[in-house]
């Protein structure tokens, strides 16, 4: 069953968030004014990015749904996919026939993919495992899986992101089996693709410090249009810039 906008029930979850509840009659209806904001829940750090966006605080009032079924899907103005295990997550899509939906979303709505989420929404993938990878597409780049290494490669580093809340003030990058940009090719009829943050060569872990700065390796977050991604994981800090920034800079610009 579909439920149009007018349907939705949500609780309140405190300042200005909301988190979608369909089942809870009684509570407040979304306005056509709200913003919808989906999170793949099929694995990975979803309830992590549900509590990030918990805790921003908006001019518009935002409703958050944890998006497992088609219908989940529909309710959503634009859509998170969290990090976790890009396989694993491509895998439960098609199960849940939630994969041709999510292409057609990415088509036509804002997506920010964090780790995982920024493999599926690369436009090819090298590194896969055995038996291949399904991707969403959307955004215009190469992407290799587990490009720094395994687990414990792993590593945190202080980032300096032009364009969000307070850009003086570095941002905790956390990179966890994180995926490494290879290639960025967009073509003349595509949006053009904007770096927000490369690693900074100077800090980084010996192992990794040989890389030039200009090197598509070195881009961390980058947009696409309305698509956004970071290799790294914004919702393991305390700190919700980049939450922040995605609304601000995607989802907003696309809602009515
Ligand atoms: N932290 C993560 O999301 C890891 C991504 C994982 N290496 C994958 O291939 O999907």
């Amino acid at each position: 069953m579909l439920f149009r906008r007018s349907d939705i029930f949500c609780s309140s979850l405190g300042s200005g968030s909301l988190l979608l509840l369909k089942d809870s009659p009684g509570a407040p209806k979304v306005d056509i004014h709200d913003v919808v904001i989906g999170i793949l829940a099929l694995q990975g750090a979803f309830v992590e990015h549900q509590a990030m966006l918990q805790k921003l605080s908006l001019k518009r009032k935002l409703h958050v749904v944890l998006v497992r079924t088609v219908e989940d899907l529909n309710l959503c103005d634009s859509l998170i996919i969290p990090g976790g295990e890009s396989t694993t997550i491509a895998l439960l899509a098609r199960i849940s026939g939630l994969l041709e939906p999510l292409r057609d979303f990415v088509k036509a709505k804002p997506v920010w993919g964090t780790c995982a989420g920024a493999i599926l929404l690369s436009q090819s993938v090298q590194n896969s495992k055995k038996g291949g990878q399904e991707l969403l597409g959307g955004i215009s780049i190469d992407i290799a899986r587990n490009g720094w290494g395994s687990q414990v490669e792993s590593f945190e580093v202080g980032l300096v992101v032009q364009g969000l809340q307070r850009p003086e003030e570095s941002f905790t990058g956390i990179f966890i089996r994180a995926p490494v940009v290879l290639d960025l090719r967009s073509s003349p009829d595509e949006p053009p693709i904007q770096v927000i943050a490369r690693l900074p060569t100077n800090l980084l872990p010996h192992s990794l410090a040989s890389l030039d700065e200009n090197d598509p390796k070195t881009v961390v977050a980058l947009r696409q249009g309305l698509h956004f991604l970071t290799t790294f994981h914004p919702e393991l800090t305390h700190d919700n810039r980049f939450h922040e920034y995605f609304v601000r800079e995607c989802v907003l610009p696309a809602a009515v």
